[in-house]
């Protein structure tokens, strides 16, 4: 389902702009290599726009916002969407603090984005209903789980068809969603919470992927997210049968990403349609 995706990237290896937050600059510069694509992390408001135009795909994530970024964000988001270059958006935080809701209602009102890319309780923030975030994680209480899933899913496309972008929402259950159809993705590992960036990272991977397929941009953060999960799959059991721990789940991680083909991908996925 996802080989095409997959192959696009390697081939093409989609430049990719990432604004993103110093906690993990460098984790998603890396993920992005790994997937076959390029990175380039430019964040002066002085460069933005010029940068971004170049690019095949930008990410913006607001986890550590400043007033000087929130500029250069603003420029490298115009000019990508005057270019018609992918824009994903990760609202990290979301709900946290009344700066990243103002930020996230400026960019709305002025910018499309093609993917909005959080954990579920920014989500639930972004599309105005209650939601319990813990700083930068998603709180307990707003778990996506199989009980409420069908109730999740009619709520992100819903909020898909309002925002005009695609929604990619992580957890223990992920969630991708376009006002018609949504990729139920069931991998990954609660260990993956325990290194900060994964999101971040997905975020990234994601602008890669739909940098190398602009034309199929649910399908592309579909599996930028199956890709990530099976990676976590893979991940956690070289860890656990090493006896390791995060630090060394961090680092195979990163391999199996790098290492993910097709086959790999079809054969560890767990992806649902409805
Ligand atoms: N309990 C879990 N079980 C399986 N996979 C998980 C679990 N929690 C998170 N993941 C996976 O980890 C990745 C990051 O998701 P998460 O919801 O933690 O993002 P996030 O909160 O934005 O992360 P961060 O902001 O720390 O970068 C996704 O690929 C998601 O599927
Ligand atoms: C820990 C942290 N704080 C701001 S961004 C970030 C990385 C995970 O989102
Ligand atoms: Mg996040």
């Amino acid at each position: 389902m996802f080989e095409e995706i997959l192959q696009n990237v390697r081939l093409k290896k989609p430049l990719t702009h990432c604004i993103t937050n110093y906690i993990t600059t460098n984790d998603c510069a890396n993920i992005v290599l790994a997937c076959g694509a390029s990175p380039t992390m430019a964040e002066a408001e002085q460069e933005a726009a010029e940068i971004a135009s170049q690019a095949d795909g930008l990410d913006i994530n607001i986890g550590n916002l400043n007033s000087h970024t929130v500029l250069a964000m603003h420029r490298a988001i115009a000019a990508a969407n005057q270019a018609e270059i992918p824009v994903v958006l990760d609202p990290v935080g979301a709900g946290a603090s009344t700066y990243r809701m103002e930020t996230l209602r400026d960019f709305f009102a002025q910018y499309r984005f093609s993917v909005v890319r959080g954990n579920v309780s920014e989500l639930l923030a972004v599309g105005g209903a209650a939601s319990n975030t813990k700083g930068v994680d998603a709180g307990a209480a707003d778990a996506v789980t199989e009980e409420n899933l069908q109730e999740r899913v009619e709520f992100f496309k819903q909020l898909s068809a309002k925002l005009g972008a695609v929604v990619s929402v992580s957890g223990a259950i992920d969630i991708i969603a376009s006002p018609e159809r949504a990729y139920i993705c069931r991998n990954g590992h609660p260990m993956m919470s325990c290194v900060t960036g994964t999101g971040c990272m997905l975020s990234a991977l994601t602008a890669a992927y739909c940098g190398g397929n602009p034309d199929n941009i649910l399908e592309a953060a579909a599996a930028a997210t199956a890709a990530m999960g099976v990676a976590g799959d893979i991940a956690y059991q070289k860890t656990k049968e090493q006896g390791l721990g995060t630090g060394s789940f961090r680092v195979y991680l990163m391999d199996a990403i790098s290492l993910m083909d097709a086959e790999t991908l079809q054969g560890g996925m767990n992806v649902e349609i409805r």
